[in-house]
């Protein structure tokens, strides 16, 4: 009895030093061999205690010119002529047209974006809240209250056409990145104003015709820049064009961004060495112009650039401008050069229009204002200035500056600006400006027809999967550990055959621990797979990349190799080490049995991170449901309290140990081992459930229908995330 309550507290202090590992999410090598140490002492001290008391339980093209004021008495104009002059020009194009035989439908269409009174805000306690039930309540509160909202952007009023690029300019927090994803059609609610494409609001088909660069590069730090590029092109270029056509697309995109001696160089980020800041960000450029986007919107493209790379990038703008693309950019604090470039800017102060026309003419404009720099000033720095209110520098007009507020130098002119010139700095007349011509309007609407085959994306998208997760450090060192802990368990179960009551003990807790091991492997090797890949699958789902039932049957089936490939050689090397049944049909059964419970787990893996969707919270979620699982597993707990028992049966564990022994034992080695005279607590367990120890198909089954049912949640969690999610 006394023996009794040992075991169980020894079964504990094994769950607790599991349970610690998971928790701390230390699955290395070390760590494990050291549990198994500890676990095997643990047993062997069990087996020989159970000698003397073994009452215990085991173990298109068009020209087109618009003109109007933007109410600072500036004109705009969009020049489309230029753009189609400048065409012929392009490298690009002419390599594409000549080499690829693309038609002429599928030049980029002049796109004319105008955005009149945009004004975005953001209820305060929801703010950055997906938590649909935080959500719901504060969307009932609000029913109570007046103004909660902060107000991010305050009537934001602007146009651009092809060949032209609109720079937004403004502090830190001012609401650039804010307006431009507005303009790229990537935040749509508490949306205010108008924003239109040739006239027409953003609808899906323009998804294909709008390229994002965000500011932050979103790109696949384990795959070169080529095969970036290559990829990207394969999977996001029309089917009509040749694998040859496609690639030689890559290939000019390389060259005309200066990417040849990087080409085999690995992007990079994080903890993996690769290319520079610079090729990073061109890198990130060539990605979105693949598809020769009409739109290209560009988030803080300079940030982190010396000046030359910056200037040369600036370049390469100006470049794809004149091949008639419309260009908005977001930018901090550019050189006097890099402003001069720019055809039009957009200056925010705290989500207000502060200066919206010519760049040239911005100085001129400011002075006749009366806001004179008394110093040489980059134009950018001056405007920069006057939008945070840093003054000193600049000379403002008495008259209008309140003298008790000279503390708060930096809100003066912000409020000077706002309300004393509200009139002449909200542009008026922005609504004047002619009707797209109807042909491009029509075009907006019509959906690019170059997805590309089901299989075809799978083919290709497989291949990419496969190349960046084989590359993945981890993976290696998970073979290094599965093959290790083969071997260290094969030791300390050496030859241990099942001709005696404790030999045979031991065997079922090897059992259950190959169980656990490959319980909790797989499901930590899946559990960080989608929060991990989040922002490059929220990025190439809004451009439209491939379908997510494509990434999803890539990204299963690619990891699945590791949860088929490691296991194999797991149960190679241990299996005749430990002793288990030396024959050919019982070896290829455990492995079957092993290989089911890895894959299952892989779908609950799958599950707890696409629920989640957060590195930190899939960990923890992963943790607890693993312990659980565990405690019902039918080896720890052998007398589940009946309110309880249903838990075992969503436990996959539990499945997946009484096939393992029923494939091992059969029952008759139990039986035989009664009839010697030792094994009754054994077969009157009712978790073992000897008399039923034949067959297991049954299990079989249910481990396969948790398995589609664990991935088929697991897909549906990810449609649910990703359509929400914003990068
Ligand atoms: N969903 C949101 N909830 C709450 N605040 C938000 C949200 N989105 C943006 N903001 C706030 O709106 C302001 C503008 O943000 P935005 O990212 O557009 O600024 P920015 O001008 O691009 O800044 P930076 O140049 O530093 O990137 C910031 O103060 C930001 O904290």
């Amino acid at each position: 009895m006394c023996f009794n309550k040992f075991q169980d507290l020894g079964k504990i202090l094994v769950w607790i030093s599991f349970s610690t590992i998971y928790n701390s999410h230390e699955l290395n090598l070390s760590n494990t061999i050291e549990k198994v140490l500890n676990f095997s002492i643990f047993m062997e001290q069990v087996a020989q205690d159970e000698i003397e008391d073994l009452s215990l339980s085991p173990p298109t093209v068009g020209s087109m010119q618009i003109a109007g004021s933007n109410g600072f008495g500036h004109n705009i104009e969009f020049m489309s002529q230029a753009y189609l002059r400048n065409r012929s020009c392009s490298e690009i194009d002419i390599e594409v047209d000549h080499n690829t035989c693309i038609t002429h439908n599928d030049q980029p269409l002049p796109i004319f974006l105008k955005f009149a009174n945009v004004e975005y805000k953001v209820k305060i306690n929801q703010a950055f809240s997906n938590n649909p039930v935080k959500a719901v309540v504060s969307k009932v509160a609000s029913q109570f209250e007046h103004d909660n909202y902060k107000h991010i952007l305050k009537g934001i009023t602007g146009s651009v056409g092809p060949g032209q690029i609109l720079a937004l300019m403004g502090p830190s927090g001012s609401g650039k990145t804010t307006l431009l994803k507005i303009l790229g059609g990537r935040l749509h609610e508490n949306v205010r104003g108008t924003v239109t494409y040739n006239d027409i609001p953003y609808n899906p088909a323009l998804k294909r015709r709008v390229g994002f660069v965000t500011q932050d590069d979103v790109l696949f730090p384990q795959l070169t820049v080529e095969e970036t590029l290559v990829f990207a092109a394969f999977l996001r270029l029309p089917s009509k064009m040749s694998r040859r056509q496609k690639y030689e697309r890559a290939e000019v995109i390389i060259k005309e961004l200066g990417l040849e001696r990087c080409r085999h160089t690995r992007i990079g980020g994080g903890l993996v060495k690769g290319v520079s800041g610079g090729e990073r960000k061109r890198a990130s450029i060539g990605h979105e112009i693949l598809v020769d986007p009409s739109l290209l919107l560009l988030d803080e493209p300079t940030s982190g650039l010396d000046s030359t790379s910056a200037n040369r990038l600036l370049q390469i703008l100006q470049g794809l401008a004149k091949m008639g693309k419309t260009i908005i950019t977001t930018i901090h604090q550019p050189s006097s050069r890099i402003f001069h470039m720019f055809e039009k800017i957009l200056l925010i102060s705290e989500g207000y229009p502060v200066y919206y026309g010519k760049a040239r003419e911005s100085m001129e404009y400011f002075s006749s204002l009366g806001f004179i720099p008394e110093i040489a000033m980059n134009p950018a720095e001056f405007l920069l200035d006057l939008a945070t209110g840093q003054v000193n520098d600049i000379s403002i007009p008495d008259d209008l500056y309140p003298p008790q507020c000279t503390s708060e130098q930096e809100r003066v002119v912000i409020r000077y600006l706002q309300h004393k010139y509200k009139i002449q700095l909200e542009p008026k007349e922005n609504h004047q400006i002619a009707k797209a011509p109807e042909h491009l309007q029509m075009a907006v609407k019509v959906k690019k027809d170059w997805t590309i085959s089901w299989w075809e994306q799978f083919r290709i998208l497989s291949k990419r999967t496969y190349k960046e997760r084989c590359r993945d450090y981890f993976d290696k060192l998970r073979l290094v550990q599965s093959l290790g802990v083969a071997v260290l368990l094969g030791l300390l179960w050496w030859k241990s055959s099942t001709a005696t009551e404790a030999q045979l003990r031991d065997q079922i807790g090897l059992m259950f621990y190959i169980c656990i091991f490959w319980t909790s492997s797989s499901i930590f090797g899946a559990v960080y797979v989608f929060p991990f890949e989040k922002i490059y699958l929220v990025k190439e789902r809004k451009a439209d990349m491939y379908r997510l039932s494509v990434y999803y049957v890539c990204s299963t089936l690619c990891d699945m190799v590791a949860h088929v490939l490691y296991p194999t050689c797991f149960m190679c090397i241990l299996y005749f080490m430990a002793g288990f049944k030396r024959t050919v049909q019982c070896f290829f059964l455990t492995l079957g049995a092993t290989l089911l419970i890895a894959i299952t787990s892989q779908g609950a893996g799958e599950l707890f991170g696409a629920a989640v969707m957060s590195i930190r919270r899939a960990g923890m979620v992963a943790s607890l449901i693993l312990m659980l699982f565990l405690l019902t597993g039918g080896y720890y707990v052998q007398h589940i309290p009946k309110f309880m028992r249903w838990l075992k049966y969503l436990s996959f564990m539990y499945y997946g140990f009484r096939l393992l022994l029923k494939v091992q034992y059969s029952g008759d080695e139990l039986y035989d081992c009664e009839s010697k005279g030792g094994c009754r607590t054994l077969q009157s367990s009712p978790s073992f459930d000897t008399v039923n120890l034949k067959g297991g198909l049954k299990e079989v089954w249910v481990l396969i229908a948790m398995a589609l049912a664990y991935r088929f949640l697991a897909y549906l969690c990810l449609r649910r995330k990703i359509n929400i999610c914003n990068l």
